[in-house]
């Protein structure tokens, strides 16, 4: 479905566990109406997680089913999804982007006050540090929609959600119903 027939767009937010995603997401999703989709909530309760790796600790996505599950909601416009890579998801879905950063000393601290350890905080700095979700929202999406946030202090966050508003205000403005 194309962007036209959207009554209201879809944000994709995403970046390395820990920079900030869900504590962004949820102020955006209270300010301004958007729903908030979780999608490791959405898959756990939903049964579409497969099996459980030991060493990270979590578990992998059944993704046909996921996505499935969520043409339809997407297909309608209006939603945040919060998901640590973008891989999974259709190109068509999202209108908009947003990379969340952090510097590397910001997200160990975020990330062993949040129990990782060993090789899954070890990755996840490295993922941090190579930009991996960065490099990964750059060739699954067109690059003038792909933007790149800084989010270590709360007066970032602040100028975060500020430059989202102003970017929603310009597409409900450009996406006027007739
Ligand atoms: N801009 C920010 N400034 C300071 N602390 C933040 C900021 N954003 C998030 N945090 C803190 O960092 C931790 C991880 O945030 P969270 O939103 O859970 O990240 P993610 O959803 O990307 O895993 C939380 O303790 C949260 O309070």
């Amino acid at each position: 479905m194309e962007t036209r027939s959207r009554t209201a767009p879809n944000i994709l937010v995403t970046g390395t566990p820990g920079v900030g995603k869900s504590t962004l997401c949820e102020k955006l999703s209270e300010a301004t109406g958007l729903k908030w989709l979780e999608i490791l909530k959405i898959a756990k309760e939903n049964n579409c997680l497969e099996e459980y790796d030991p060493v990270y600790k979590c578990c992998t996505l059944d993704e046909d089913k996921l996505l499935d599950g969520l043409e339809e909601v997407m297909s309608a416009g209006g939603n945040i999804v919060d998901y640590h890579s973008c891989e999974p998801f259709p190109e068509r879905w999202f209108d908009i982007v947003f990379v969340l950063q952090t510097d590397n000393t910001t997200l160990y601290d975020r990330l062993i006050g949040r129990g990782y350890e060993g090789i899954k905080l070890a990755d996840n700095i490295d993922c941090e540090i190579f930009q991996i979700v960065f490099q990964e929202a750059k060739s699954s999406y067109k690059s003038n929609i792909v933007h790149r946030l800084s989010n270590i202090s709360e007066e970032e966050l602040e100028n975060n959600l500020q430059r989202i508003y102003g970017w929603l205000q310009q597409w409900f403005y450009e996406n006027q119903l007739p």
